[in-house]
């Protein structure tokens, strides 16, 4: 890794970091912390690996968010296929007032994160207090954050959680090349090894990857009307199944009109790895805070960490899995 850093004002705007709010700058500085991925820190609030920037977005999101009660949350460990979920939540709930079609639709010019933003990441970063009054209801949300750590609102209310992970070893190393893609040139690449010692040690963006997924599988076995729980390899395999749990979870099931047209699979055709990665917008623009949208769309397979880890990676990432998910009913 290079030490030499491009001076904050050459940075794109998802790494600027500065003003902070005092409330939010007491507690960061209070934090034990890390180097980050691509972020220069990453914090460790409430149990939960987050960085500078999102510190900001991520007590303000806890502090001030309301909850409706027919909001969707969309809840994910980072990597774990969130693009593709928000694009299908979005083509799903909205299916009356956009219909699934090929040749016109939101989801054809816009990318899945601004239809369905993050709160904390985004919203709650942008403004301390922002206006969700453009919204149309139900509301579709997202974030990162471990169930612990959603504001009181969210727990308390009739609103609808909708949870999706992955494979650890997919995940790593999707995270591995996407904070890579997002670090300036100038500070070179994050090593496997370096990422890997880290991801196994908790240290990633929302992590540890494994609380951050059993806070939700066991919310999910104890409040299973409230909290769905999704695997990104089901989806993989059984998507039409796994779209109409969805509709059924959201209450929102499709008609035996909507079956003989084909919404489904319109829906699922819309939404694939294919159609969504070829977009004009999602092969050359970029999110507000200066992502690229390409960024979001690699393979979108299931095993591609059969390329990247070495055998006693393997062995060591299995280990830690079954460690923190025995007796817990969870295999992933
Ligand atoms: N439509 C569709 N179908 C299947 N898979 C898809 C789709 N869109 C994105 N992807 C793959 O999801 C991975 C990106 O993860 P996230 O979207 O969770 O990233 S983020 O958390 O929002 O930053 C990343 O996985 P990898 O390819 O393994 O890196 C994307 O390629």
């Amino acid at each position: 890794m290079l030490s030499l850093q491009p001076p904050s004002s050459t940075l794109p705007n998802y790494l600027q970091e500065d003003e902070l709010p005092q409330e939010c700058s007491d507690v960061v500085s209070s934090l034990p912390r890390e180097t980050g991925w691509v972020a220069k820190y990453l914090h460790q609030y409430q149990g939960c690996w987050i960085t500078t920037r999102y510190m900001k977005g991520v007590l303000a999101f806890q502090k001030h968010f309301q909850a409706h009660h027919t909001d969707i949350l969309l809840v994910t460990t980072p990597k774990a296929g969130t693009t593709w979920l928000k694009a299908i939540l979005f083509a799903l709930v909205n299916r009356v007032r956009y219909r699934p079609d090929p040749l016109q639709h939101p989801l054809l010019t816009n990318n899945p994160h601004v239809l369905v933003p993050f709160l904390d990441i985004n919203l709650y970063t942008q403004s301390q207090v922002p206006d969700l009054s453009s919204f149309a209801f139900p509301r579709l949300f997202s974030t990162h954050l471990p169930f612990a750590l959603l504001p009181t609102s969210v727990k308390d209310s009739a609103c609808k959680i909708v949870y999706l992970c992955r494979n650890p070893k997919d995940t790593f190393v999707s995270l591995w090349h996407f904070t890579n893609k997002l670090r300036p040139t100038a500070w070179g690449t994050n090593s496997l090894e370096e990422a890997f010692d880290k991801f196994c040690r908790g240290v990633s963006l929302y992590g540890p990857y494994w609380d951050n997924v059993l806070g939700y599988w066991k919310k999910s076995l104890e409040m299973p009307q409230k909290v769905l729980f999704l695997k990104f390899e089901e989806i993989k395999e059984h998507p039409a199944a796994n779209l109409r749990r969805l509709a059924e979870f959201l209450e929102c099931p499709f008609s035996l009109e909507e079956k003989a047209q084909g919404v489904e699979d319109n829906i699922l055709r819309l939404c694939s790895f294919d159609n969504l990665s070829n977009l004009e917008v999602n092969k050359s623009g970029k999110l507000p805070a200066g992502e690229e949208n390409n960024a979001y769309f690699r393979h979108g397979e299931v095993g591609d960490w059969m390329n990247h880890l070495t055998v006693e990676m393997i062995e060591k990432l299995d280990r830690i899995t079954e460690e923190k998910f025995h007796g817990t009913g969870l295999r992933v």
